[in-house]
């Protein structure tokens, strides 16, 4: 059996390629970061530290690795002759990816099993939006896929930190994992990935995993990052900053409660297990990692303004989840790309238009005017003048 995964990094490398390896699959691993690549190919195992309760060492071996942008006939060829493909590259990456994919699908040889396709991003979806991208590729269309290969939508959670340097390809991770993935697109043929946990309905825990765990997360990173604070662990051991972010979670509890059908006692379990999570001092996470991408954070469905929207839909003022929003606004980390291009829109746009670039919310919905006095808010701190 064997697996493509694109992007051979943190989770690449310290989840998803993990529990392929385990499941029996040999993992051909692409990459666009050269000497990353290099180090694979020269490799014959690398070592994923778990760390935290339970700790354990695990070894992952029967991989290969090639450069997706200087080999791609190689790559083509191996989608062609896989069983699965699996991406961790970032959401907005995926439409990056597609071509190759869609070259390799449409090169599989007649009477193959169909590809499997699963984009572990956090993203809702992203299966669906890297589904959308290999589609609009010249020369393929729905009758060119079907039968050739599946996308099924998954939720991917286990907190994988940026890696120390030095420790090659190493990876140091969190012993929690889970990855849930949507059975329904393979009929009666889904894959057997032990580590996994295949569900017909994948709303729920993705929504429950991007508005718990990634909702928190990001508000640890702001909120830390604003107390001048460089670690997540250091940020939850800050008592407003782990108030402010219990805040946050239970107003997202209160929605997925209200939309799912997970019970009030099972919601806060899970948020206590999350929290429990955050405070791992093994695990040298930083608020400039979780906090990165500020406009894809801040983007309509995801994780700040998805939840707050809908509360603001059924009457509820998410004053919590908007003291977060108000925290995204500041980070203006130098090294985040994002970042620097968020502050040239809140230094160039009007609050209006500034509000709806960002979040992609319409003037005119019941969260629009509580975002948009916080970006003149922002605008006036940076300005140095009051609103
Ligand atoms: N790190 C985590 O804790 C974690 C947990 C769950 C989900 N995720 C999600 O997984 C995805 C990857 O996150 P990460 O933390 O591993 O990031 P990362 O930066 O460590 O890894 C991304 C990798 O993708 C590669 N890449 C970029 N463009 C590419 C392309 N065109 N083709 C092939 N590879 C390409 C990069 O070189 C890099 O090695 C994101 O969507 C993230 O939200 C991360
Ligand atoms: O990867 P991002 O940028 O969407 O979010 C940063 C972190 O919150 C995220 O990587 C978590 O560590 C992960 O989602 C845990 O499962």
């Amino acid at each position: 059996m064997k697996a493509v995964h694109f992007g051979a990094g943190n989770i690449g490398r310290g989840f998803v390629g993990l529990l392929l390896h385990d499941a029996g699959y040999e993992v051909v691993f692409a990459d666009v970061a050269e000497e990353l690549i290099n180090r694979l190919k020269e490799a014959d195992s690398y070592a994923v530290h778990e760390v935290g309760e339970n700790p354990a060492v695990r070894t992952v071996d029967n991989f290969r690795a090639l450069n997706s942008n200087a080999q791609e006939a190689e790559l083509v060829q191996e989608i062609a002759t896989a069983d699965i493909v699996t991406t961790a590259v970032g959401p907005h990456i995926l439409k990056f990816v597609a071509p190759v994919i869609a070259k390799g699908i449409v090169a599989r040889e007649p009477g193959m099993a169909p590809l499997q396709v699963m984009a572990c991003e956090n993203a809702i979806n992203a299966t669906d939006i890297l589904a959308k991208e290999v589609a609009s590729q010249p020369g393929v269309t729905a009758a060119v896929l079907d039968g050739k290969a599946v996308f099924a939508n998954t939720a991917v959670d286990r907190i994988v930190p940026n890696q120390e340097a030095g420790q090659g390809l190493d990876v140091t991770v969190e012993t929690f994992y889970e990855w849930v993935i949507d059975r329904t697109a393979f009929g009666d043929a889904a894959p057997v990935i032990p580590g996994a946990t295949f569900v017909d309905d994948l709303s729920p825990y993705i929504e429950r995993k991007l508005f718990t765990v990634n909702t928190g997360h990001a508000s640890a990173a702001y909120f830390g990052f604003e107390a001048g604070l460089e670690k997540i662990s250091e940020a939850m051991a800050d008592q407003d900053v782990a108030e402010d972010v219990r805040a946050v979670l239970e107003e997202t509890k209160q929605l997925l409660v209200a939309k799912h059908e997970f019970s009030n006692d099972e919601q806060e379990a899970y948020v206590r297990k999350i929290l429990a999570r955050f405070t791992n001092p093994y695990l040298p996470d930083t608020v400039n990692r979780v906090g990165r991408a500020p406009l894809r954070k801040l983007g309509r469905h995801e994780r700040f303004i998805g939840p707050a929207a809908e509360l603001a839909e059924r009457g509820v003022v998410p004053e919590a989840l908007l003291g977060a929003i108000a925290s995204a606004l500041r980070f203006n980390d130098p090294a985040d790309a994002e970042a620097t291009e968020l502050a040239a829109i809140l230094g160039s746009e009007n609050p209006s238009d500034a509000t709806a670039r960002i979040t992609g919310l319409e003037p005119g919905h019941p969260l629009f005017d509580a975002v948009a006095t916080l970006v003149e808010e922002r605008q006036a701190e940076m300005a140095g003048t009051p609103a």
